[in-house]
């Protein structure tokens, strides 16, 4: 369980997250929502120790998550997949995972290769030279190498194609169901999001404005105004 208590975060004078209370459950898969600037990323890093600035608690399991020790989360069982570019273009696909599993066991490989039979298919290839929905599948195996118990995810579709966002979104369910990783996943792709994750947060300035069934915020229209 990953637990949220009074969480301030702040980047010098700029109060970012504001009283933020919230509780992950083992196994469940969460959306993330909000608006441009809502601290959506700012939560994530929070959660992964990686902001200098925060007060209130943050626990995972017995784990007080420090400032700082970024390192020591993810080995504790917290994966995190920043936004953006994260394989090494010029090695291969196998030494991409290689090398994201080194503190740990590298016959998982073939576990990733299970989940994303793309990458198998593409073994040898640079990840360089894979299309944008391979490199991020390629970004999210690596996160799986650490074998984390909790995976944070910041926005694994952006500059994606519409199919490949949603065999993006729907490998994260697969990672979910087959490994039982908990999965927290910021995404501007609300609705196909919405499709894959059973619980929805919507942040709006920092603060938690909704949290509940994904199934409510896909139905009620008022929600959708609200961000
Ligand atoms: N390293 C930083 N230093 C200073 N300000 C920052 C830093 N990172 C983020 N901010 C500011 O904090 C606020 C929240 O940013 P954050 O990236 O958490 O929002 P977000 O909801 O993830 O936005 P987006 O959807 O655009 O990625 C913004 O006003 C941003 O400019």
């Amino acid at each position: 369980m990953l637990q949220a208590e009074n969480v301030n975060a702040y980047y010098g004078k700029l109060q970012v997250l504001h009283e933020l209370s919230l509780t992950i459950t083992d196994g469940e898969r969460v959306g993330i929502f909000g608006h441009n600037g809502a601290g959506k990323t700012t939560l994530l890093k929070s959660l992964v120790g990686d902001v200098s600035q925060v007060d209130g608690t943050i626990h995972y399991h017995q784990h007080a998550i420090l400032a700082g020790q970024v390192h020591l989360n993810v080995r504790r069982g917290i994966g995190f997949v920043p936004q953006g570019n994260n394989v090494f273009r010029e090695l291969s696909v196998e030494q991409n995972l290689r090398i994201a599993g080194l503190m740990h066991d590298t016959a998982y490989a073939e576990s990733v290769y299970g989940i994303f039979p793309i990458l198998k298919e593409r073994q040898l290839q640079q990840a360089g030279s894979l299309s944008g929905g391979q490199q991020q599948m390629l970004a999210l195996g690596m996160a799986l190498m650490t074998r984390p118990r909790i995976l944070l995810l910041d926005e694994p579709t952006t500059g994606l194609a519409p199919i490949v966002v949603k065999d993006v979104l729907s490998s994260v369910r697969t990672i979910n169901q087959s490994e039982g990783t908990t999965v927290l996943i910021v995404e501007q792709n609300v609705q196909a999001t919405l499709q894959e994750v059973e619980r929805a947060i919507v942040l709006k300035a920092g603060r938690v404005i909704f949290d509940g069934a994904s199934k409510q915020l896909l139905e009620e229209n008022n929600l959708w105004h609200l961000f």
